[in-house]
């Protein structure tokens, strides 16, 4: 496999162990940032739960005012408003529950779906006892327990939402059952007033059973102004909720209860009462808005924590999926890093050994001043390049001088035309050649006349000059196919091809005249005539060889030399 492609592999595997980490602690903090949302949304709808609680025991008040009362006044529109308020918290209640997501959330729907039929047919009891003349004692506290009865179902839905967020913020529990119990609270304070209710209608002591009612009530009241009071008594109770404790201690327990008390007494005693419901409830109602007070301070306490605690796991989420990612992408630079580091020079380097290992040695060698092993592989490449370029050079200048020696080996130095040997070689082969195609051949041999006396009486230079003038007259008369070369000192010899006896003595004769024709330049500037003797053998059945050849053209040039030269004889 090639290093890219296993470079490639390693690469998006680390990525990817490097991502699951990552998304594991993002979901985490994902969850936990989710979790804390719906805790908010939970502090959120039980607050919506308890106002409708609240709404729901307000609405007794305008209700139980009315009973007995003489028709007229405002306490119609009273009604009408109070009841219009419970309709409308429990109406944002469910709207704030829809879609549910949670059971708890689908617990408290299904318990206000409940509350709902239990208020209207509450509502349409106690209108039947408002419309009635004269409601026995019965009837009015029958009525009046069928509102209660709405109550306890809401609380339901109150009890699910808190315990919800309770599961999400444990820390917040007290404050939260708290509120929960300033609800309990002010919906047994309200039963308390209503109860109080048919006595004062009918201007009577309280029944027996009445009595025991209010007992229980101020029992319950007791225990649960206890158990709040134990809630907030830990240290991080809030200034705010100690104010509102201490509010509620003066403005509900001194004043609202010292009203109730005042018709217990009047009622042992056996006494008119001072007040009728409609005062009674005038002065005892507003004394519970202290209990309310209380509840929306610890609920308002536990929204808040949770809100920072909310954003606090937001922020956490984005600091994990931020740091992922800047870890993520710090990982890829690493790796491209590492990549142009090591990869992508070993990778050049490689094209480059391969490049010189097939002979291409011009390929652009990057300039490197690292000092590390890479830059020792780069610098051993570029001295490996330069002694291949050096050895190639070399090898060409060889090639050049084995050219050039096997050239001048197969020169005659002085003349330019082939030297006996190159002429041997070539005419051997070519004799051959032409004796297996059944071809014809002509040799001549021929020899300068008097060639001593030259050298004698003109000088070696003189000599030489003439022979340099024979081979060009030789170069220019021969064919190209013809070949052409010196025998040795003043002899020269031709092959002529693919002629016959006739042809290659015409090429005799051609030379002989053409150097008895043109007189020679001596360095002297002297005009020297020249002659040459020629012997012409051809190729037959018994000359079938160069030697056999050259011997019979030997032979003829002696007999032209003995007729008195300046001629060519056919052997
Ligand atoms: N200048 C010069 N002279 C050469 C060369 N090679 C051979 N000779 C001379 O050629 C002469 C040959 O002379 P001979 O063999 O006596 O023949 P000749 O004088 O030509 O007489 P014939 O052939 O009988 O006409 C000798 O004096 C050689 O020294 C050469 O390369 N240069």
């Amino acid at each position: 496999m090639r290093l890219s492609k296993i470079f490639t592999i390693v690469t998006f595997v680390l990525f990817i162990l490097a991502c699951l980490p990552l998304a594991w602690i993002i979901n985490g903090e994902w969850g936990a940032y989710h979790a804390a949302d719906q805790g908010l949304g939970s502090i959120q709808i039980a607050h919506l739960a308890m106002v409708a609680v609240e709404k729901i025991s307000t609405e007794r008040g305008p209700a139980n005012a009315l009973i007995g009362a003489p028709a007229g006044g405002g306490g119609r529109e009273k009604l009408r408003v109070a009841r219009l308020a419970s309709d409308r918290a429990l109406q944002d209640l469910v709207t704030a529950l829809s879609p549910s997501r949670s059971a708890y959330h689908r617990q408290a729907l299904a318990a206000i779906r409940i509350a709902r039929q239990r208020l209207s047919e509450a509502r349409h009891d106690m209108d039947r006892i408002i419309a009635s003349p004269a409601p026995t004692a019965t009837e009015i506290m029958a009525s009046i327990r069928r509102m209660f009865d709405v109550v306890p179902v809401v609380l339901e839905a109150v009890n699910a939402l808190s315990f919800q967020a309770s599961s999400v913020y444990p820390q917040l529990s007290n404050p939260l059952s708290g509120a929960r119990l300033a609800t309990e609270l002010r919906e047994y304070a309200g039963r308390l007033g209503s109860t109080l209710v048919p006595a004062l209608t009918e201007k009577r002591p309280l029944t027996e059973t009445e009595a025991r009612e209010v007992f229980i009530l101020r029992g319950r009241i007791e225990q649960l102004r206890g158990t709040i009071r134990l809630r907030l008594s830990v240290p991080t109770t809030q200034s705010v909720q100690r104010q509102a404790l201490s509010n509620m201690e003066s403005r509900y327990f001194r004043n609202g209860l010292a009203r109730v008390d005042d018709i217990l007494l009047a009622s042992r005693l056996r006494q008119p009462y001072a007040a009728t419901p409609a005062a009674f409830t005038a002065a005892y109602i507003p004394t519970l808005h202290s209990i309310v007070e209380l509840r929306d301070s610890m609920l308002s306490t536990a929204a808040d924590e949770a809100a920072i605690q909310q954003r606090a796991a937001f922020r956490h989420l984005l600091a994990a999926t931020a740091l992922g990612v800047i870890a993520l992408i710090a990982q890829l630079a690493l790796f491209a890093y590492i990549r142009w580091l090591i990869a992508k020079p070993l990778l050049a380097a490689s094209k480059l050994l391969s490049d010189i290992a097939d002979g291409r040695l011009d390929a652009e060698l990057p300039a490197t001043l690292r000092k590390d092993e890479i830059g020792d592989v780069l610098r051993a490449i570029a001295i490996l390049r330069r002694n291949s370029q050096e050895k190639r050079v070399l090898e060409q200048e060889r090639q050049r001088l084995i050219d050039e020696l096997t050239e001048v080996s197969r020169i005659d130095f002085l003349t330019g035309i082939a030297n006996r040997r190159a002429f041997t070689q070539t005419a051997d082969a070519e004799i051959a050649r032409a004796s297996r195609a059944g071809e014809s051949a002509t040799l001549i041999l021929f020899d300068i006349d008097h060639f001593k006396q030259v050298n004698d009486q003109h000088g070696h230079d003189s000599g030489d000059a003439v022979l340099v003038h024979v081979a060009a007259i030789i170069e220019r008369i021969c064919r190209e196919d013809d070949l052409a070369g010196r025998y040795g000192g003043e002899e020269f010899v031709v092959l002529a091809s693919h002629g016959n006896a006739s042809s290659g003595e015409t090429l005799a004769e051609r030379l002989r005249a053409g150097i008895a024709e043109s007189p020679c330049s001596l360095p002297s500037g002297q005009q020297l005539a020249v002659t040459a003797s020629f012997g012409v053998a051809t190729l037959g059945e018994a000359s079938a060889t160069l030697e056999s050849l050259l011997q019979a053209a030997d032979r003829a040039l002696y007999a032209a030399k003995r007729q008195g030269r300046n001629r060519v004889v056919a052997a």
